[in-house]
């Protein structure tokens, strides 16, 4: 079986790569399950740039084929905040709600034509000793006033998607992954991991 590494420690992006590379026979590791792996700073102004950091700096230590996911929510009526602040909006050591909460506050008085947001996903591929290359995706919504749903994870139960009617946090894993930030810009790397990657780095 290929396999490939995804340089993340989130355990909700975790999910989402296993179950869209699942049905091509790819198994899925990430940083989760190298528990010694380091912390890359995330020290870019844009998530390509943090995507790269990520991919390059563990692809380099493990001297494999990487693959890094940087995402994050920007709203417009916050002149795109919290953008590639999303994971540590509320603080360093404050977790997905704590974020929610500052947002749903800072958005108080916003009025619902006026919320709109986007989440952002950009993939780093980083070979080793050959090359790293970047996919994007987006998604577009609407910042609710309160939580809805519980699935997914981050900023999910208030980000209300208008053409299903609900929110990323009421979706299947399934329906989500179809029309995510993340399952466009993995749809974009479809033709790498289903040729390139059987071809020359799965260490299959
Ligand atoms: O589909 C999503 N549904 C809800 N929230 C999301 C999603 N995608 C990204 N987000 C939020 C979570 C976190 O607040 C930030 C990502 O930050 P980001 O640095 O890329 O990830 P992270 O620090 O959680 O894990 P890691 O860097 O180890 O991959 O955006
Ligand atoms: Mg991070």
């Amino acid at each position: 079986m290929k396999e490939i590494i995804i340089a993340t420690k989130n355990p909700g992006k975790a999910k989402e790569f296993k179950k869209i590379f699942d049905p091509y026979g790819i198994q899925v590791k990430t940083l989760l399950d190298f528990p010694n792996a380091p912390d890359i700073e995330e020290t870019g102004k844009t998530f390509r740039e943090n995507a790269i950091l990520k991919a390059e700096g563990i692809a380099k230590l493990l001297q494999r084929p990487v693959i890094a996911d940087d995402s994050g929510l920007t709203i417009d009526a916050l002149d795109g905040r919290p953008g590639v602040y999303s994971a540590r909006y509320a603080g360093e050591n404050k977790n997905d709600n704590d974020n929610i909460e500052k947002v749903l506050h800072e958005m108080k008085d916003v009025p619902f034509e006026d919320r709109t947001a986007q989440f952002r996903c950009t993939i780093a591929v980083t070979i080793p000793e050959e090359q790293t290359f970047t996919v994007e995706g987006v998604c577009n919504g609407i910042i609710l006033t309160a939580k809805r749903g519980t699935n997914g994870f981050g900023y999910d139960p208030i980000f209300y998607y208008p053409d299903k009617g609900k929110t990323f946090a009421e979706l299947d894993p399934e329906e989500k992954n179809t029309i995510s930030h993340r399952g466009r810009a993995i749809q974009k790397l479809k033709r790498w991991f289903t040729e390139e990657l059987v071809r020359d780095g799965g260490n299959g």
